[in-house]
């Protein structure tokens, strides 16, 4: 067997998720079964300072020569990175990837991807332009659970799938969480709101289940009806509808419908034991997928068919992980004893995808990221939510 390849990562941003997301990438692969590649940390980089990123390097367990910059566009040109992980806030993802792909380097860039699709479409060319790698940061769709679900769709053992609904909603009060409407949940300067935030998960479940599962050449946008409810106090949404219609031919079961629902006061599990029941329900002719809250990192399905079959799977995350999970200013998540946290998944796709030569991920690639933005700017439409200029642009550099 050859020997592992190893794959030098980038960190833009040292915030709490670059943070979550580098400790597992120094997880070792090998305890989720990849041993082609291995992935190391060679520099991370702060807009604030270079002590930040020193910090931060520290606190990751990152290797001691990993270099510390203070500003974005010194990491880029360092010569030494196979990809950038970017990790700041949405309203700064186009600017920073384009940044990345300007300076040659392959990308891996948190959700939502950018704030709109003319902003995706405009790094999809660079991309291309360029022949580097870009794939938007949607993690569960590299977890074992999500590949268990799409398996059971595309086997037929459901089968054809005329419905899904999906909820990401989290119980808590804007005024009590975000008193000063900067936090970039609420915040529209950062296009901040539920729907780039949470409602881009109860999409990917729509979109995974009744899109990537279609044969390529039949996936069809799906048509969108939505509604809105803006937070006053900064006009970001706080609550969104979407009922989305995937065209389908007939003899492949013809339309389906999703619900996609996101709310910053209602809760999908407001009691942390999913007695209220599943978060995503994946509904076949001969029975559904269950998916438990949070759909974001789910560790519990259940299939219920007619025939009286009902399966319950538990979803742990290897590890050794640093155990910690994730706090990010309105939610904590603690991590079992020694699980890593499950964004390794997405972070071995990208490397592996490097060493193959790919350009995209296998699941979930740059057109489907596209529609998906497609679907958001509709959706934002008839919602009434618009963000500045300076944000919605596709002009770059633009100085935030
Ligand atoms: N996949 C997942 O599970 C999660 C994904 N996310 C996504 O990750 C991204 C970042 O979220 P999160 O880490 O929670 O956010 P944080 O606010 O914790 O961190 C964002 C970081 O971005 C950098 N930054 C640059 N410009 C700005 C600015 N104007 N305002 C604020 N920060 C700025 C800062 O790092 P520095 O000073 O070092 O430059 C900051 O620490 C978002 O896109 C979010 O949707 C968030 C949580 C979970
Ligand atoms: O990506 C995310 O997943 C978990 C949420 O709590 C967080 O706000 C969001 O950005």
């Amino acid at each position: 067997m050859s020997s592992p390849k190893t794959i030098r990562w980038g960190i833009l941003a040292t915030g709490g998720i670059a943070q979550t997301f580098t400790k597992d990438l120094l997880c070792d692969p090998k305890t989720r079964g990849v041993d082609s590649i291995v992935h190391t940390v060679v520099a991370a980089a702060s807009s604030s300072s270079a002590e930040r990123a020193q910090q931060f390097l520290k606190d990751v367990g990152a290797p001691s020569d990993a270099k510390a910059y203070g500003s974005y566009q010194d990491l880029v040109n360092d010569e030494n990175i196979d990809i950038v992980y970017v990790a700041t806030p949405h309203s700064h993802h186009y600017q920073n990837a384009m940044l990345c792909l300007e300076a040659g380097k392959n990308v891996l860039c948190e959700k939502a991807f950018t704030v709109n699709a003319a902003q995706t479409k405009a790094l999809i060319k660079k991309a291309k332009e360029k022949d580097l790698f870009l794939m938007e940061a949607v993690w569960t769709r590299y977890f074992p659970l999500s590949i268990y679900v799409r398996d059971l769709i595309t086997s037929g053992r459901l089968g054809p799938v005329h419905r899904v609904t999906a909820d990401l909603s989290m119980s808590m009060s804007p005024e009590t969480s975000f008193p000063d409407g900067k936090h970039r949940m609420v915040n529209p300067e950062l296009a901040g709101g539920a729907l780039l935030d949470l409602g881009i998960y109860a999409l990917t479940w729509c979109f995974q289940t009744l899109y990537l599962t279609q044969p390529e050449s039949e996936r069809r946008r799906p048509s969108v009806q939505a509604a809105m409810k803006l937070y006053p106090p900064t006009g970001a949404d706080e609550m969104t509808t979407m009922l989305l219609t995937f065209p389908r031919r007939k003899e492949l079961g013809g339309d389906a419908h999703a619900i996609a629902t996101t709310a910053m006061r209602a809760a999908t599990d407001p009691d942390g034991k999913s007695t209220a029941g599943p978060a995503v329900r994946i509904q076949g002719e001969k029975g559904e997928v269950q998916v438990f809250h949070p759909i974001f990192r789910p560790t519990k399905t259940r299939v219920v068919l007619k025939d009286g079959t009902v399966e319950d799977k538990t979803w742990r995350q290897p590890g050794p992980g640093q155990g910690s999970g994730w706090q990010n200013g309105f939610q904590d998540m603690v991590n079992e004893e020694g699980e890593g946290h499950g964004m390794f998944w997405e972070a071995d796709e990208a490397a592996i995808a490097l060493v193959e030569g790919r350009k995209e991920g296998r699941f979930e690639g740059l057109e489907e990221s596209l529609v998906i933005m497609e679907v958001m700017d509709e959706v934002r439409r008839q919602g009434g939510l618009r963000y500045s200029g300076k944000i919605e642009t596709t002009d770059y550099p633009v100085d935030l």
